[in-house]
């Protein structure tokens, strides 16, 4: 009998990383689900479970030690780990004069910190293992383009993409692929936070304005669904992706092209 393949997707009680944890279910994964919000990862696995074979792990990214813990939850869980989803993230709306070390620390600690964490002990599984493995961060269009106001956010996504292609480049030899998907402008509640936030920026700004700005210069005419990025991110889990590394692929629709 073959053995199922492990999944863990970190901030997936809602958002894109549920849908990820939805598809990577629908695909034949046994999924590790995580977030540090633990009512809704609750909720979440409850109403995953007749999906297939899901489990939870509360925990906060930006912690080291949390994220070797959700390791070794899967590991005794479902006896192995063979793709590590680093989807958790905040966002953060400051015009740039107004940046301050709270914002600065909290968004890199969760969006840069916690995917090197969370690439770190899922590679050190994967060595320990002796098996190839993927790794696949969540990027944004706004890790290729800066955006006014969203600079902390868009610094930490550069980061990430950095740290995919040097992650990627040390670990090949290990039979270990390090790729990022790069949504664009998806409804969820951390774009309906951004629009609430930008319109606190410039009061001329009615609410639902600055969505409908982002989402109105998409070629594909229509904003993006969890479905759309779980696409890509299903694609980058499966075997169809093992000659793809070090790579931080749009999925927006038609928004940045580079
Ligand atoms: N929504 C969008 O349009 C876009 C989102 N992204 C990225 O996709 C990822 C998911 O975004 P959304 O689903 O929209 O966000 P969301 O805010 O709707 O959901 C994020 C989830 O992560 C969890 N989380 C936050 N901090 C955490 C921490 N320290 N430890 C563990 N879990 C934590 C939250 O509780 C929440 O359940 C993020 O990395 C985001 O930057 C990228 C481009 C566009
Ligand atoms: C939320 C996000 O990633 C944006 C605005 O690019």
């Amino acid at each position: 009998m073959m053995t199922k393949k492990v999944a863990v997707v970190t901030g997936s009680a809602g958002g894109l990383g549920r849908g990820i944890a939805e598809r990577l279910l629908k695909d034949g994964f046994s999924v590790m689900i995580h977030d540090i919000n633990k009512e809704a990862l609750t909720k979440t696995e409850s109403e995953l479970k007749d999906l297939g074979d899901v489990a939870s792990f509360v925990g906060d990214v930006s912690k080291k030690e949390d994220q070797e813990a959700l390791v070794a939850a899967t590991v005794e869980k479902f006896g192995q780990l063979n793709v590590f989803v680093n989807n958790a993230g905040v966002e953060a709306v400051t015009p740039f004069m107004d940046i301050d070390d709270k914002e600065l620390e909290r968004t890199f600690k969760i969006n840069v910190f916690g995917t090197v964490y969370g690439t770190q002990a899922a590679a050190a599984q994967f060595i320990k293992q002796g098996t190839s493995g993927k790794i696949i961060n969540a990027c944004s269009i706004a890790g290729h383009e800066a955006y006014e106001v969203l600079g902390t956010y868009s610094a930490s996504k550069h980061a990430v993409k950095a740290f995919t292609h040097v992650a990627a480049k040390e670990l090949a030899s290990k039979h270990i692929t390090v790729n990022a998907y790069c949504p664009g402008v998806a409804k969820t509640k951390m774009w309906d936070r951004i629009d609430e936030e930008m319109v606190k920026a410039d009061p001329s700004l009615k609410p639902g304005e600055p969505f409908a700005k982002f989402s109105g210069e998409i070629a594909l005419g229509r904003y993006e669904t969890p479905t759309d990025v779980a696409n890509l991110v299903h694609f980058l889990a499966s075997e169809d992706s093992d000659y793809i590394t070090g790579q931080a692929i749009l999925v927006d629709g038609g928004l940045v092209y580079n």
